[in-house]
């Protein structure tokens, strides 16, 4: 029986701009990535969501909105990754770097997808048009897609 482990993942847009943040260790190190992590087992998705966005960035979030629901599976390994992709335009303070995250700015129209997760140029367009999306990827490794599932969810 495959399990299921929880994560979150907060896209914040200013104007024209989404804030991503350099992975600088662990899991997806090197790439450009929403802020988020694992959900503790005594806190809600929501909760975690909050709290990943501001020890990994400094930002006060008080609401954010649901924006998708990703799940990945990596060939060979047991756990299903279930990623609740949440956004908002509403957030206090400046972003500020951190032990795991740096942070920047991106104009929409330069989204750095080459260095980001291969997945994230397939589901962004949703998310930049506030379209609620759901979607399933299988990895090789962790830059090969190998077959996914993709679609708008209302
Ligand atoms: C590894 C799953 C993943 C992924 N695809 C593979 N793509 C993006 N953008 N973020 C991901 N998470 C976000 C939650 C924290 C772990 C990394």
């Amino acid at each position: 029986m495959t399990k299921t482990k929880l994560y979150t993942l907060a896209l914040i847009r200013n104007n024209s701009d989404v804030l991503l943040g350099m992975k600088k260790r662990g899991f997806g190190v090197g790439r450009w990535n929403g802020f988020g992590g694992k959900v503790h087992s005594n806190e809600t998705v929501l909760e975690a969501a909050k709290r990943e966005l501001h020890e990994e960035s400094g930002l006060i979030v008080n609401e954010l909105q649901e924006a998708g629901l990703l799940k990945f599976e990596f060939i060979g390994e047991p756990e299903i990754m279930e990623v609740h992709v949440f956004t908002t335009n509403k957030f206090e303070g400046t972003p500020a770097e951190s032990e795991e995250m740096r942070p920047q700015w991106f104009p929409i129209s330069e989204i750095p997808f080459d260095d980001m997760w291969p997945d994230d140029i397939l589901w962004f367009p949703f998310l930049l048009k506030g379209q609620k999306f759901s979607g399933y990827f299988k990895f090789k490794g962790h830059s090969e897609i190998l077959d996914y599932t993709l679609e708008p969810e209302c």
